[in-house]
């Protein structure tokens, strides 16, 4: 379980990103952290992993102040995936998913036969072990990315806008793989995005956030839709432009689901 109790980051400059922020990350289920940018998504995920250090309040981790951690040894127990994948471009992509075993002093060829296990897990082809990161397209970069994270076997995962510089069919593909991925492999991740569609996709536990960091609601997907706590929400959500409005229209015995513009989404079971 993650905490956030009372939370501040003011920068140096005066600028208040988060005030005040509480909230409980349950363990072994996707949090998104959903807002417009600058809202404070990444400021609160990089404090974590003590990449932010807060100005007020704590981060715990299963009970233990992440102040108290030392900080290099903190970030390798903890997975972090960005958006431009962050790959040593020197680098093949084996050596770019093996290097934190490395530092940790785990031997040559276990951390080869570990980083081919872990580049199966996240569905790339091995053929591609020996390339250079910009041998590869922005998704299997991305992959890379996301075996890198998974290589030491973390329990938490910070995934910060991971598919976000992917095209649409890509990012739909990484998805679907990461949904597969958290089903196998039960961590706890913490994802940001500004793509509500892909929060309502992922998360569990999603927190709409507010300019300054500010909670607007938090909850299941279906128990934000059922009831958003405002009309910020309602508007973030797309529930006041009427996308969301779904409608069953029959058609030869067959209920068919319509959205609010009279396009088909799908058919209606049981
Ligand atoms: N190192 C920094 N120094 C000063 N201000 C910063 C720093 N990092 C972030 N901020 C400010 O803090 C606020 C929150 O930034 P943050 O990056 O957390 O937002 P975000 O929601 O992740 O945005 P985006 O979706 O654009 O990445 C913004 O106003 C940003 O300008």
């Amino acid at each position: 379980m993650i905490e956030y109790r009372s939370v501040s980051k003011t920068f140096p400059g005066g600028n208040a990103a988060v005030a005040d922020f509480d909230l409980v990350i349950p363990s072994r289920s996707t949090t998104v952290f959903v807002g417009s940018s600058g809202c404070g998504k990444t400021t609160l995920l990089r404090m974590v992993n003590r990449m932010v250090e807060p100005t007020g309040g704590q981060v715990l981790i299963d009970d233990v102040d992440v102040a108290s951690r030392n900080p290099v040894e903190l970030r390798r127990s903890i997975g972090y995936v960005m958006q431009a994948s962050g790959l040593l471009p020197h680098r093949t992509v084996l050596d770019n998913v093996g290097t934190v075993l490395r530092l940790q002093g785990v031997s040559r060829a276990e951390t080869r036969s570990r980083s081919f296990e872990v580049l199966e897990t996240v569905g790339l082809d091995t053929a591609l072990a020996d390339r250079y990161p910009h041998q590869l397209s922005g998704g299997q970069q991305q992959r890379v990315g996301v075996a890198r994270a998974l290589v030491t076997d973390p329990n938490i995962l910070l995934m910060d806008e991971p598919f976000g510089a992917v095209d649409p069919i890509v990012r739909d593909e990484l998805q679907a793989e990461l949904l597969r991925l958290q089903r196998e492999l039960d961590k706890t991740i913490v994802f940001v995005t500004h793509d509500i569609d892909e929060a309502f996709l992922l998360g569990d536990q999603v927190v709409i956030l507010a300019k300054g960091g500010e909670r607007a609601q938090v909850g299941a997907p279906a128990d934000i839709l059922a009831s958003p706590a405002n009309d910020f929400v309602r508007s973030f959500v797309g529930l006041d432009k009427g996308g969301r409005e779904l409608h069953v229209e029959e058609r030869d015995g067959v209920r068919v689901v319509v959205d609010g513009q009279g396009r088909a989404t799908g058919v209606l079971k049981g």
